[in-house]
């Protein structure tokens, strides 16, 4: 894959191979794709105040999270169905992610059982949790993430609802035979519903808790010795709620833009957040739109303890399998040393919000 140099050939290269369903179904965003926009759009509206004559010959990426330490900044995000990009799905992913030392967030609607995601993972693995009507299946599900091995739980917030997701609608979006959640089948969920459009709308409101509110932050805290993450948090407020209900961590999120169509660009609501979590000890990750090691540094100097990639890591797979994952893992994280070095600092710790400034107009 020499002749590629950046996360954006990938999405090129993946939108060639993938059929039009799937890359739809992966590119998209909800509604008129406003946040999906605006998610890339505002690292550009932040400029880079760098230092100079800093001595950055020996630099380190490598950063604490969840109690453990990992060589990259850059996790990968929860995201459904791998195995729509390559044959090996989440086994790939999870292969690409041990051998770039960093974390997999496998997702509750992965294509591939947990146990067997975690037998082949080299480094942590943390699970994403969608909670269901069924609370005895979701306590199944915790259940197994845990004996598995995975070390974390995250709670998305922000899908309780379904959104509208032209695209998928108008493909017919479904899963093809043989590909199933296989982390749903064994405590008896069903699968896709046959309905006319998405089948994913279907499957949410069939599915999903819709009355999830704070006490149940408290439930799943008291279920589980894992530390907790809440994603898909953009309010200040919202975060030390989180806090004060016994999460660990937040992600600082908005689905990617496929949630609610024209909530804030994460970036430009991440220092909101970080301060309202000051002295908590909650731990920040943040994702959305993030295609070049400087969005990555502007997130790192604005609070967030790292990030996570979403549809890029998807566009690796569907590019080379695993191979697709390493090299974008490897860009990215080669395009953030080579930022911080010219930025003059060395060590992720020494990201700091004075680096950033917004641009003049
Ligand atoms: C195809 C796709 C599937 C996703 N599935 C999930 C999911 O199952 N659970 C979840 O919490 N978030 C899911 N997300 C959201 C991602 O975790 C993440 O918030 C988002 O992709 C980050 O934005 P980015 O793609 O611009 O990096 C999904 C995103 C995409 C693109
Ligand atoms: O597509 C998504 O963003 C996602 O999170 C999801 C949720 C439920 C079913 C399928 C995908």
């Amino acid at each position: 894959m020499s002749s590629i140099f950046s996360l954006e050939q990938y999405r090129e290269k993946a939108c060639k191979q993938l059929p039009k369903m799937v890359y739809d179904y992966y590119a998209g965003g909800a509604s008129d794709e406003i946040t999906l926009r605006n998610n890339d759009r505002a690292y550009d509206r932040l400029a880079i105040r760098y230092h100079v004559m800093q001595d950055v010959e020996d630099r380190s990426l490598s950063i604490s999270i969840g109690g453990e330490r990992i060589d990259c900044p850059i996790l990968i995000a929860p995201t459904a169905f791998h195995r729509l990009a390559s044959e090996q799905g989440e086994l790939d992913t999870v292969r690409a992610a041990g051998n770039a030392g960093t974390v997999m967030i496998l997702s509750t609607l992965a294509t591939t059982a947990v146990e067997d995601v975690v037998a082949a993972a080299s480094g942590p693995v943390w699970f994403q949790l969608y909670v269901y009507r069924d609370r005895q299946a979701t306590r199944d599900l915790v259940r197994r993430a845990e004996a598995a091995g995975c070390s974390a739980l995250v709670l998305t917030a922000d899908a309780q609802v379904w959104s509208v997701r032209e695209r998928d609608e108008r493909n017919g979006f479904t899963l093809p035979e043989g590909i199933s959640m296989q982390n749903l089948e064994a405590s008896g969920k069903p699968t896709f519903p046959e309905t006319e459009g998405s089948g994913l709308g279907a499957y949410v409101e069939q599915n999903f808790d819709r009355s999830l509110k704070w006490s149940d932050l408290d439930w799943l805290a008291g279920l589980t010795d894992l530390p907790v993450w809440i994603k898909g948090v953009v309010r200040g407020d919202d975060a030390r709620r989180a806090a004060e209900h016994g999460a660990d961590g937040v992600i600082v999120s908005n689905h990617g833009g496929r949630q609610l169509d024209t909530s804030p660009a994460t970036i430009t609501v991440l220092p909101e957040i970080v301060q309202a979590l000051e002295g908590t000890g909650t731990e920040i990750l943040m994702d959305g739109g993030i295609r070049r090691g400087t969005d990555v540094l502007k997130a790192l100097a604005l609070g967030a303890d790292g990030v996570c990639i979403g549809r890029p890591i998807l566009w690796g797979l569907a590019a080379n399998g695993q191979a697709g994952v390493e090299d974008v893992l490897r860009i990215l994280a080669n395009e953030l040393d080579v930022a911080m070095g010219l930025s003059g600092v060395t060590s992720v710790d020494d990201l700091t919000p004075d680096l950033i400034a917004p641009v003049a107009e």
